[in-house]
């Protein structure tokens, strides 16, 4: 199942510059995974914000749920999914 995700970041300017790196590098890491296997195979920056879009393309809902509840960034995440379904004009889908 494909999934169009936003995800606007809202960390707190206060946050020990220290933590909010570490947390950055984890967030990297924890997406570059996800890429290399496929469940995650588009992201995008949104020019002029801390903000992605993102295709997910999972086995079902519960499973995007495990993998946003688990970024590490997702504490100071706003998070949007829309489900994506086939467009009967879409010569790619035959
Ligand atoms: O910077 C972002 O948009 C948040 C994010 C998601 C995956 C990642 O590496 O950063």
């Amino acid at each position: 199942m494909l999934f169009h995700v936003r995800m606007d970041v809202h960390i707190p300017t206060d946050l020990d510059p220290d933590v909010r790196a570490e947390i950055v590098a984890r967030e990297k890491g924890y997406s570059q995974d996800l890429q290399r296997s496929g469940k995650w195979p588009h992201i995008w920056r949104i020019v002029g914000e801390y903000s992605n879009f993102s295709i997910f393309d999972v086995t079902d809902n519960d499973e995007l749920h495990e993998i946003l509840s688990g970024l590490p960034l997702f504490p100071y995440m706003d998070i949007a999914v829309t489900p994506l379904a086939t467009h009967p004009s879409d010569i790619a889908a035959g």
